[in-house]
């Protein structure tokens, strides 16, 4: 594409001549930079993108689009914020991808990358082609690509949409974190249904208050807009549960569905009665009841599996074929995932990270343990900091046992994120390991049978990052390894 015929869609810019050179990509790293690139000069919280300039210059680039002065010769574009810029031109440059498909976004402190794969696994049963973005990787028919982030910058995203788009996915599924609204990355996402699961404390390190949080995570559902477009209806999916949706339901002239268990909604489970192997209820919709019996456990599975019900329902997918695929939905790697080595004792990882997860997945084995249930919990380093008392205190009031350890301490001191768990802890007992693998040891020497061991925080993850650097570390295998060699 033409250096102008991209800038057609900028409204406030500044530039000097009228060069139109072939732009063969689009990039924000002047490592990736080649021949022909336009590249965006991105402040961010290491580097300033624009001190990169030269680098990429020289490397092939032949545009440079930046919000300060840049000492470079090819044509340099000036705008307010390039990373708003980018998100816009990532979209023309793409060819507009996602009003080519239906894209749903999933937004909540807890249950996002759940509820996704769950809507994944209905769609797949109604014979639909999905693509999915998320914390676990990049899902494009079959392929998986890795990613850093749950929702990743504008660029890559407009790029996997396209690729979804020629590989003719039907249904993007995707989680949309409260950071990625607030930057900005899914600004040029034409989205069509937008999920809320839930609104509880996290990432107050980024949000400063509770209310700040809320106001972001709403950003989803204020950007279906205010217009009604019959050819393209949207819908907001919202939980009737949690107060915050009163506030989204007023942000959004878009249809809303609401779905719950107390509070009178469109979608609502009724009767629920769980074991240790499944779930069932009766579902109540607009069009009728049904029993459902599935394998995934928990009051919180109940609200992602109606989450992503209702999800389904405005997504046009027959509710024959929604019920029928949600009784045979399996669970998530790393999302109270059991790890089976023949031993008396149950050990589930799981990936609570925040407080009110905790709780969920703390009272939901209470409720099936006929021995002890065991904790190892810690909190990540560079993250909410006010979370880590509240968690200590969560994990002693509903477990016999706790075991605070580290979680991925990141550049701070592993020493002092275990202080700020125990201060929330006031004349209870519990057990401090600061190294995750002797802790994991420590819980399952300690465990009895019928006894319950809950791993938390890390879930799917393969690595810990201490300081600069990453190791291997899967909590799955390492408390394989301690039943292998300990019982
Ligand atoms: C705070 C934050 O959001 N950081 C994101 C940011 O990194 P950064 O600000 O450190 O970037 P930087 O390294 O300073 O680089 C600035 C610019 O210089 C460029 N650069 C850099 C080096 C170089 O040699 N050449 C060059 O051009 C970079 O490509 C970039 O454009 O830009 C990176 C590239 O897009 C992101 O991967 C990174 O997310 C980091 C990994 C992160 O941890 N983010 C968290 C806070 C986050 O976004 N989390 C949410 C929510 C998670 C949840 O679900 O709970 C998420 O969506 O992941
Ligand atoms: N609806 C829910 N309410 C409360 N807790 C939940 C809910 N769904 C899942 N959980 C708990 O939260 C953990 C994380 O779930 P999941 O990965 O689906 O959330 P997420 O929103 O994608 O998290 P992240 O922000 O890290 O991407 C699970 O392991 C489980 O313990
Ligand atoms: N998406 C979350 C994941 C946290 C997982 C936990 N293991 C940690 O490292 O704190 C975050 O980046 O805050
Ligand atoms: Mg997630």
């Amino acid at each position: 594409m033409r250096l102008q015929e991209l800038l057609a869609h900028l409204h406030d810019f500044t530039s000097k001549g009228n060069a139109n050179p072939f732009i063969t990509s689009l990039e924000m790293d002047s490592r990736e930079v080649k021949k022909g690139s336009l590249f965006f000069c991105v402040k961010g919280s290491t580097f300033d993108g624009h001190s990169f300039a030269k680098q990429a210059e020289e490397k092939g680039a032949v545009t440079i689009i930046a919000q300060e002065d840049v000492d470079v010769s090819i044509p340099v574009i000036k705008v307010r914020d390039t990373k708003r810029v980018m998100a816009v031109l990532a979209d023309a440059f793409y060819n507009h991808p996602t009003q080519k498909l239906q894209l749903i976004g999933v937004t909540g402190t807890n249950g996002k990358t759940s509820i996704t794969h769950i809507v994944e696994q209905i769609c797949q049963a109604a014979g639909r082609k999905t693509g999915l973005i998320g914390t676990m990787y990049t899902k494009i028919g079959t392929t998986k690509i890795e990613m850093k982030n749950t929702t990743p910058e504008s660029l890559f995203l407009q790029k996997s949409f396209q690729r979804m788009v020629a590989e003719k996915v039907e249904t993007a599924i995707m989680e949309v974190s409260s950071h990625a609204l607030d930057i900005g990355r899914v600004h040029g996402c034409d989205f069509d249904i937008a999920v809320f699961s839930n609104l509880t404390q996290d990432h107050l390190d980024y949000h400063g208050t509770m209310h700040e949080y809320r106001r972001v995570k709403g950003l989803l559902f204020t950007g279906l807009g205010y217009r009604f477009d019959p050819n393209r209806p949207k819908f907001a999916v919202l939980n009737a549960d949690d107060p915050a949706t009163l506030e989204y339901i007023r942000s959004t002239s878009a249809t809303i569905i609401t779905y719950g268990i107390n509070q009178s909604s469109d979608i609502m489970a009724k009767n629920i009665s769980m074991t240790a192997s499944g779930t069932t209820f009766e579902l109540i919709t607009p069009v009728g009841s049904y029993n459902i019996n599935m394998r995934l456990i928990g009051m919180f599975s109940v609200y992602n599996v109606l989450a992503a019900i209702a999800t389904c329902m405005v997504s046009r997918i027959p509710l024959s074929t929604i019920i029928g695929a949600v009784e045979t939905v399996t669970g998530v790697p790393g999302r109270f995932e059991i790890v089976d080595k023949g031993q008396d004792f149950t050990v589930i990882v799981d990936y609570a990270h925040t407080p009110d997860s905790l709780r969920s997945v703390l009272n939901t084995v209470k409720q099936f343990s006929y021995g002890k249930v065991i904790v190892v919990i810690g909190c990540g380093g560079d993250r909410d900091r006010s979370k880590r008392p509240i968690m200590a205190q969560i994990a002693v009031s509903n477990a016999d046992v706790s075991i605070f350890t580290s979680d991925n301490p990141r550049s701070e001191d592993p020493i002092q994120i275990l202080k700020d768990m125990e201060a929330g802890v006031k004349g209870e007992t519990y057990i401090t390991i600061p190294d995750r693998e002797k802790a994991i040891f420590y819980a399952v020497s300690n465990a009895g049978e019928g006894d319950i061991i809950i791993i938390a925080g890390k879930g799917h993850e393969t690595y810990q990052i201490i300081g600069e650097n990453t190791y291997d570390f899967d909590d799955r295998l390492v408390a394989a390894r301690a039943i292998k060699e300990l019982i």
